[in-house]
C-alpha cells in the first residue's frame, strides 16, 4: 500500500478493500458509510481514513472497524491499526469499474468535495441518458423524467418499487443530477432511508433535532431510498412522517423507494403507507431478455479497449437473470479477465470465469417445460413429441427439444434420453450435434431457436 508502492497501489488495496466490504455488509451499507469515506494512505503500520462527521467516523470505529482493519491486513500484513479523521474524500472508494479501471491504469481516482445538499453522494454515472428503458421500466423512467423536467409537482410522492438491483436508485440520482442541470437554485436531498435514520438518531443523541427537521423539510426535492428500511423504526418513522407531510403540503417533491408496494411494506405504520399511496406508484419489473440485451451493449460500447463478442453478450443476457446490478458485475469481470491475461473474449472464456454466477442464475427449468413448450410453439401434440414417430415434423422438433434440454438443463445425455421416451444417449448426442449444425446455415431454424429460448428463459 502508501509506503511501499505509493498511491497507486495503496488506492487499488483501498478500492479492494471497499470490495469486500460491499461482498460482506451489503450495498446499502456500504453506501450508507464506506462511500463517503476517504482513504489517505498508509503511515507506518497504520491505515488512515477520513470520514465526513464525528457521528460518522464513531459510528465506523462502533461497528465496521475490526473487519475493516482485517480486510486491510489481508492486502498488506504490516498493518496494525486504522486512523479515521475528519475530513472529505480524497481518494474514491471503490465500484466494479473503478476496480476495472485501477487494474488497469493503475491511477489514483480523485473525486470533488460532495455537494454539500445531497444527504448522500451522487454516482455521476446514474444518468437518463445511461437508463437503458424497456417494458419493464418504461413507466418508471417516464414519471423520473417527467420530474426532473417539470416546473411544478407532477405528482406527489412518486414511489418507485421493484426488486433488488432494478435501477430504482440509478433513477433517482438520474433525477438529482437533471434537476441540479436545469434548476441549480433547487435544493435537492438524496438519502438512503438507512442514513436518514441514524442522522435522525445522531440528531436525538446529540440534541440537534431542530438542525435536522431544518434540514429535511426546506427541500425542494427530497428522495429516500430504500423506504422499507425504516419498517419497525417507530421514531424514525414519526420523523419521516412529518417530514414527508411538511414538503407534500407545502408542494415540494418527494420521491420514495421500496423492494415492494405500499401496500405490502410491513412494519410501516398505515398512516404513512397511505400516504405513499396517494401520488404515482410505479413499478420496476424484472427486466425480459431484450432489455438485459441492450444493457449489456450499452456498457460493452462504453467498455474501452476490449471487444466483446455480440454472442457473449446474448449468452450474459440469456443466463443472468436475477437483476442487472449482477449483469453488470458478470460483464465487469469478463472484461477484468480478459484484460489481466491480455487475451480475447471467447464463449470458453466467459463459461469459465462465470461459472458460479451461471449456477446461482440458473432457473431450473426442467425437461417437462421444455418439452411442453416446444410441443406448443409447433402445434404438434406432447404426445408425438416423446413417441416413436419419425415423420420429418414431429422429429426435428423432438430434436430441437432435446437440444435445448441439453443447453438449459444439468441433466446428462442418457437422462434427457430417457425423458424421451427412454431413448439411447447416442440419439440425443446426435440430436444435439445436428441442430448445432442446422443452425448455422438455416436461418428460419435459428430464429426458431431464438425465440423458444426466449419464451424459456424470460
Ligand atoms: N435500465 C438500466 N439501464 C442501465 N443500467 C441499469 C438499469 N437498471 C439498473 N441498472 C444498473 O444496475 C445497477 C443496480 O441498479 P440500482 O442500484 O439502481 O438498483 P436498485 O433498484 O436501487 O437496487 P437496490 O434495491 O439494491 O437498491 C446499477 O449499476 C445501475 O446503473
Amino acid at each position: 500500500m502508501g509506503a511501499s508502492g505509493g498511491i497507486d497501489r495503496g488506492v487499488a488495496a483501498w478500492s479492494r478493500v471497499c470490495e469486500k466490504f460491499k461482498a460482506e455488509f451489503g450495498v446499502h451499507v456500504y453506501s450508507s458509510w464506506l462511500e463517503q469515506m476517504g482513504y489517505r494512505g498508509l503511515d507506518g503500520s497504520t491505515v488512515e481514513l477520513t470520514a465526513p462527521t464525528k457521528f460518522h467516523r464513531d459510528y465506523i470505529q462502533q461497528h465496521y472497524a475490526p473487519r475493516l482493519k482485517d480486510f486491510f491486513v489481508a492486502e498488506d500484513p504490516r498493518v496494525k491499526a486504522l486512523s479515521i479523521r475528519l475530513g472529505t474524500a480524497a481518494a474514491r472508494p471503490a465500484n466494479d469499474e473503478d476496480v476495472l479501471k485501477v487494474t488497469r491504469i493503475q491511477a489514483p481516482t480523485i473525486i470533488e468535495p460532495r455537494a454539500q445538499d445531497t444527504g448522500s453522494a451522487l454516482d455521476p454515472r446514474y444518468s437518463f441518458d445511461s437508463f437503458v428503458v424497456g417494458k419493464s421500466n418504461e413507466l418508471a423512467y417516464a414519471a423520473a423524467k417527467r420530474i426532473a423536467e417539470s416546473d411544478d409537482v407532477p405528482f406527489n410522492p412518486l414511489f418507485l418499487h421493484g426488486g433488488v438491483g432494478l435501477g430504482k436508485t440509478h433513477l433517482m440520482h438520474a433525477i438529482a443530477h437533471e434537476v441540479k442541470r436545469l434548476k441549480p437554485r433547487k435544493k435537492v436531498v438524496y438519502i438512503s432511508a438507512e442514513k436518514f435514520m441514524f442522522e435522525f438518531i445522531a440528531a436525538l443523541r446529540y440534541k440537534d433535532t431542530h438542525e435536522f427537521k431544518q434540514k429535511y423539510r426546506n427541500v425542494d426535492l427530497l428522495m429516500i431510498d430504500d423506504v422499507q428500511f425504516i419498517a419497525n423504526k417507530d421514531s424514525t418513522q414519526e420523523e419521516f412522517f412529518h417530514t414527508f407531510n411538511a414538503l407534500v403540503d407545502s408542494r415540494r417533491q418527494v420521491i420514495i423507494t421500496a423492494d415492494r408496494s405500499p401496500t405490502d411494506l410491513q412494519g410501516i405504520e398505515d398512516r404513512i403507507i397511505s400516504r405513499l399511496g396517494w401520488g404515482l406508484v410505479a413499478d420496476i419489473h424484472p427486466t425480459d431478455y431484450e432489455l438485459r440485451l441492450g444493457i449489456l451493449q450499452s456498457k460493452a460500447e462504453q467498455t474501452t479497449g476490449v471487444d466483446v463478442p455480440a454472442d457473449v453478450l446474448e449468452f450474459l443476457a440469456r443466463r443472468i437473470t436475477s437483476n442487472v446490478r449482477e449483469l453488470e458485475g458478470a460483464l465487469n469481470r469478463v472484461v477484468a479477465y480478459a484484460t489481466l491475461v491480455g487475451r480475447p473474449i471467447t464463449m470458453d472464456m466467459t463459461r469459465d470465469v462465470l461459472q458460479d454466477l451461471i449456477r446461482a442464475n440458473d432457473r431450473k427449468l426442467t425437461i417437462d417445460e421444455i418439452q411442453r413448450a416446444v410441443a406448443d410453439y409447433y402445434n404438434i401434440r406432447l404426445a408425438d413429441l416423446l413417441s416413436e414417430r419419425r415423420s420429418r415434423n414431429i422429429a426435428r422438433p423432438r430434436q430441437i427439444a432435446m437440444f435445448l434440454a441439453k443447453q438449459l438443463t444439468s441433466r446428462s445425455l442418457p437422462e434427457i434420453g430417457r425423458r424421451f421416451g427412454g431413448r439411447d444417449h447416442t440419439t440425443v448426442m446426435h440430436a444435439v450435434r445436428k441442430i448445432e449444425d442446422l443452425r448455422r446455415d438455416d436461418s428460419h431454424l435459428e430464429d426458431d431457436i431464438t425465440r423458444l429460448l426466449r419464451l424459456l428463459e424470460g
